[in-house]
């Protein structure tokens, strides 16, 4: 049976994208690692998956796949691209709740629902001031997903991403951010994804690192946030919940053997 799927990316973060609404397809966790492998398969940072929602108030449920098969409980670049390929401004369900969406010409905007702010939120293995770390005075969230975010020098993100993400301190890894503050509503980013290695751009990195430096008054609750591969716009907004802007790009559809 060939597998129909769609490749997109958001900023460069990229992901195929397979609509099982109407029909189900044999989607193990090697036939995800094998078709997100960049040689062998198609490639691509994440993997993600369409079905029928469970929640009335949703149009859509889905669900995220790291390259190495982990599952993610959110994935802000991918909800974007989700949005453009199912249209009308569809309400995503997903491990971190409902999350509505909004096109605006040919940007979307996600409103990634609130940040977890408390250590056993993110998840930590222990008890800890989650604006600052025992580990390069990082702060941590969780956007449904584990972040940590070093203020600082955004070229350590090769050197220290991979023990960072292992580190016993994050039970389940982490994504790990690497941030320069430019000014109090601009930034650079670059992300070490958990499960994924540095990636060109990272959604809910964005969002955290957002937060996180807000917490430390580094920014205000709007903030532009920079990455290899382009910008967002975060805002933290009153209600609690942070919203992503963005672009989405559609790339190819095809069947994988
Ligand atoms: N690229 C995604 C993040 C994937 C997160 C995943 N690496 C994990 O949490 O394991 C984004 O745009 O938010």
């Amino acid at each position: 049976m060939t597998i129909p799927f769609t490749k997109m990316h958001g900023l460069g973060n990229d992901f195929i994208i397979v609509d099982t609404r109407e029909r189900e397809y044999p989607l193990d966790t090697n036939t995800i690692r094998t078709m997100s492998d960049r040689h062998h398969g198609i490639g691509c940072d994440q993997f993600v998956t369409l079905s029928a929602p469970t929640n009335p108030k949703a149009d859509v449920l889905v669900r995220f796949f790291n390259a190495d098969g982990s599952e993610a409980g959110a994935c802000g670049n991918a909800s974007r691209c989700v949005a453009k390929f199912v249209g009308n401004n569809p309400v995503l369900q997903t491990q971190n709740g409902l999350l509505p969406t909004y096109q605006q010409d040919d940007l979307f905007t996600v409103n990634m629902g609130k940040p977890h702010l408390d250590w056993q939120s993110v998840p930590l293995s222990e008890a800890h001031d989650t604006l600052h770390l025992p580990l390069h005075d990082a702060a941590a969230c969780s956007m449904g997903n584990p972040h940590a975010t070093l203020f600082g020098d955004v070229s350590q993100a090769e050197e220290l991403g991979p023990s960072l993400e292992n580190a016993p301190l994050f039970p389940e890894r982490a994504n790990i951010g690497f941030a320069q503050i430019l000014s109090p509503n601009h930034m650079r980013l670059r992300v070490w994804e958990r499960g994924a290695g540095l990636t060109l751009a990272c959604g809910s990195g964005a969002c955290a690192a957002v937060v996180n430096a807000s917490r430390r008054n580094l920014t205000e609750k709007t903030c532009r946030v920079t990455m290899d591969g382009g910008d967002l716009s975060i805002t933290w907004q009153e209600d609690g919940t942070v919203l992503m802007t963005g672009p989405a790009t559609l790339v190819f559809h095809g069947e994988f053997a």
